[in-house]
């Protein structure tokens, strides 16, 4: 179980308070408002941020003091994290090893993850030769190989259209449901929260507040949400 206890952590002159647990396994929506803090709430989930009072813990261990690249998480944000001057294939390798310097089984591991999300014959090209659905592809692919328990998502499909969309979050589907990751996924669009997480944590006026059903919060959404989603 993924738990924030007790969270206040500050940005500038903003404060966020969060105290809520979610499942291991488990799919999760964060959707709030422009500025009501979803990015400052996968920040602490992260590391990026500390916290001034409360815990992080995954599992009973408590991850308040961990360093980002020592908790069990993947982060993937909008513009996919890609390096321009590597290739494909390089650009999963630095998942395996930061310096690249891969082993015979762990080039076999990234042309495995490679054929996973269909680009088998794409290992050499720099990210300026793919489209955009691709590039998703390489980031989804470095996810895969990390596999690590907790995925962070930060709008990471928005820059593509619906149908690319709607393929990327498919293609997330099957990855996650096969290795069980936790997943969290800040999104602007009900429709993806409806279609991909069956919860949903609304962050709203300084609170990130504990997931609820994410049918039952879109039909009966709270003044704020509505707003924000434009609803009438
Ligand atoms: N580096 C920073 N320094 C000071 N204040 C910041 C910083 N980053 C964000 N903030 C403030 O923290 C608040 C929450 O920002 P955050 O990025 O978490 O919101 P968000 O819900 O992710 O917004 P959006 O949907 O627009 O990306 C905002 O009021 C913002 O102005």
């Amino acid at each position: 179980m993924l738990e924030l206890r007790d969270i206040q952590v500050t940005r500038g002159d903003f404060i966020l308070k969060a105290d809520l647990a979610i499942n291991p396994g488990t799919r999760t929506a964060v959707i709030g408002a422009s500025g009501s803090g979803k990015s400052t709430l996968l920040s602490l989930i992260a590391g990026f941020l500390a916290p001034e009072t409360g815990r992080v813990v995954w599992n009973g261990t408590d991850l308040t003091e961990s360093a980002p690249g020592k908790r069990p998480i993947s982060i993937l944000f909008q513009d996919q994290n890609l390096f321009p001057h590597l290739t494909a294939a390089q650009n999963i390798g630095l998942g395996l090893r930061p310096d690249l310097r891969l082993d015979r089984a762990q080039q076999d591991q990234v042309a495995a993850v490679l054929a996973q999300v269909g680009l088998a014959g794409f290992s050499d090209r720099k990210p300026e030769n793919l489209s955009g659905g691709q590039q998703s592809r390489i980031a989804l692919a470095r996810i895969l190989l990390r596999a690590r328990p907790i995925l962070l998502l930060d709008e990471p499909f928005a820059a593509l259209g619906p149908a690319l969309k709607s393929e990327m979050l498919t293609l997330l589907d099957q990855i996650t449901a096969d290795m069980g990751t936790t997943v969290l996924m800040v999104t602007h669009d009900p429709n993806d929260a409806r279609a991909f997480a069956p919860q949903t944590i609304l962050v709203d006026d300084g609170v990130a507040h504990q997931p609820v059903a994410t049918a039952a919060l879109m039909d009966n959404p709270p003044a704020g949400l509505k707003d924000y989603l434009g609803l009438p």
